[in-house]
């Protein structure tokens, strides 16, 4: 599915520099797992969790940006699913006053798995649904996100809900 971005794009327009970061899911069909990143600056959210991804540079289309941004954090190559935003159908407020733009993602079949780069101190999958939290996995509230992710990890629960729900019905 290609990526789209909602008529409120920023991405041309907004000072500071808005982001772009990818959900990256175990299956966009059946998803059950989220890939969360712990960040490794600056100091204030060293630790804090994040979802990969970073800064769209002048010019660049978000969808170009976060590809770039994935294989410079991850080394991997993603698949993209649904957008995920406000219930306003816009990009979300972050921290120091950015705006972000996030993607479903799946890893591509033939892509390397994501691997830790100096960006992060931590790469830790972790359960959407309570049933893989059985496995053993954390849940995703469990980890100390960046604050302003709270509300975006909760709207990726219940969207891969949603998902998983119309995959069983
Ligand atoms: N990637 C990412 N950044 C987030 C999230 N939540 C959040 O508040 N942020 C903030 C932290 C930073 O202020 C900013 C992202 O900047 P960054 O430093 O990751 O961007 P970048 O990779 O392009 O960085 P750099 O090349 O300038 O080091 O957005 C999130 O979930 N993912």
């Amino acid at each position: 599915m290609p990526l789209s971005t909602p008529s409120s794009d920023p991405s041309q327009t907004s000072t500071p520099r808005p982001i772009v970061a990818a959900a990256i899911v175990d299956s966009l069909d059946f998803p059950t797992r989220l890939l969360c990143a712990s960040r490794a600056y600056p100091a204030e959210l060293r630790g804090q969790f994040e979802l990969p991804g970073g800064k769209v540079e002048l010019g660049e289309a978000p969808r170009d940006a976060l590809v770039r941004e994935i294989r410079e954090e991850l080394g991997c190559v993603l698949t993209y699913g649904h957008e995920v935003t406000t219930q306003d159908g816009l990009w979300w407020p972050i921290h120091a006053g950015r705006r972000m733009g996030v993607w479903l993602a799946e890893r591509t079949q033939d892509s390397p798995e994501p691997s830790l780069s100096e960006n992060h101190l931590e790469l830790v999958w972790a359960a959407l649904d309570p049933a893989t939290a059985a496995d053993g996995l954390p849940t995703v509230d469990a980890l100390p996100w960046i604050v302003h992710d709270r509300p975006i990890v909760e709207r990726i629960v219940a969207f891969a809900a949603d998902l998983r729900n119309k995959r069983k019905s």
